[in-house]
């Protein structure tokens, strides 16, 4: 796109067909802006900002603020001068800023009922809801495709979640791999427990189930603790909470983590940077939905198409979110 946009942008508000149950609480509604610039040769760039603020990006009203303060014409020093206090605004921008040299971006919007053009289901880890609840639902996805499920710990008590952890472990099929996400709501002995579990699982020979890793099993504020676990079991630990932001996850890069990295591309911060720092260190990532529509994810996964590393599945399974997308957006769009 050339210099000078037009920049138009709108609210809006979904509904989840199933609530997200985590640590964090409940999450029943994703609200974000879809922003539109068109340039002087009338070519359109869409782009979403989705913030997530209790994992550490900005809040929505701070996205709001911002797209308010800016004129109706932008340039490319608006874009790349947006604060690092605002990475959903980085992300937002800059992706609609490069839209138009994606093959996917004008298939989805140039014919009316494009599908957005998705890899097949095995590259993708589905998330299962949490509890007992997992115990059902895994079928459904895996006769969807699915290889690899993430389900969520630390919202029962531990005794409970082990228990049906041990019955999931039992049913699901050989080759299946198994991500377990705390959002960092265990304490130190109940991370030690599960990690020591998933040790005891992964020696009995019988069990061809992979726990792939254990996601942010303690707070932020407990990093150190996390990297002294990473070296005390075999069953890997990632971090995403910990490393939520571009800044966040070159901290904990120069303080040592050397396990894997849940990147969330809408809250993480400019593209063109994480771009640079994933080439310049070599991180072993998972690239990690915000559950964001269409037009973030179709951003996303342009970014996690260049950057996965180690063949890891992404955590963009995430459709048994959001009823049909296509009329959606065809309502949203035409609003804009
Ligand atoms: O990463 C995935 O597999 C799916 C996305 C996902 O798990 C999340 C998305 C957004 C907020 C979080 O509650 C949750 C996560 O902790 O990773
Ligand atoms: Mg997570």
């Amino acid at each position: 796109m050339t210099n000078d946009y037009r920049f138009e942008f709108r609210p809006y508000q979904r509904r989840f067909l199933r609530s997200l149950t985590t640590n964090h609480g409940k999450w029943d509604i994703r609200e974000g802006i879809i922003l539109r610039l068109t340039d002087e040769t009338l070519r359109v760039g869409w782009g979403e900002i989705a913030p997530i603020s209790w994992f550490g990006s900005e809040t929505l009203e701070q996205v709001l603020d911002f797209c308010r303060q800016l004129p109706g014409e932008i340039t490319d020093e608006t874009i790349f001068s947006i604060p690092d206090e605002l990475p959903a605004c980085q992300f937002g921008f800059e992706s609609a800023w490069e839209w138009g040299s994606w093959k996917w971006g004008n298939e989805f919007f140039s014919m009316p009922n494009a599908q957005c053009p998705m890899p097949n289901a095995q590259s993708f880890s589905a998330l299962l809801p949490f509890g007992e609840a997992a115990l059902n639902q895994w079928e459904t996805l895996w006769q969807k495709g699915y290889r690899t499920f993430k389900w969520k710990i630390g919202v029962d008590a531990i005794a409970d979640e082990l228990k049906i952890f041990e019955s999931l472990t039992r049913i699901l099929p050989a080759s299946t791999k198994l991500r377990l996400d705390a959002n960092g709501g265990l304490s130190y002995e109940e991370a030690n427990l599960w990690l020591r579990t998933c040790d005891n699982l992964k020696a009995n020979a019988e069990l061809p189930l992979e726990i792939e890793f254990i996601e942010q099993p303690l707070p932020v504020e407990q990093f150190q603790q996390m990297l002294e676990l990473s070296t005390s079991y075999e069953t890997a630990i990632a971090l995403d909470e910990s490393v939520a932001t571009l800044k966040q996850l070159a901290a904990c890069h120069q303080q040592g983590w050397r396990e894997i990295f849940v990147i969330k591309p809408g809250i993480v911060g400019s593209p063109s940077r994480l771009r640079k720092f994933c080439h310049q260190h070599q991180i072993d990532t998972v690239f990690s939905s915000v559950l964001e529509t269409a037009i973030g994810r179709l951003a996303a996964l342009q970014i996690a198409a260049e950057l996965s590393r180690n063949n890891r599945a992404i955590g963009f399974g995430i459709d048994h979110f959001f009823e049909q997308e296509e009329t959606w957006f065809q309502t949203l769009w035409n609003d804009l």
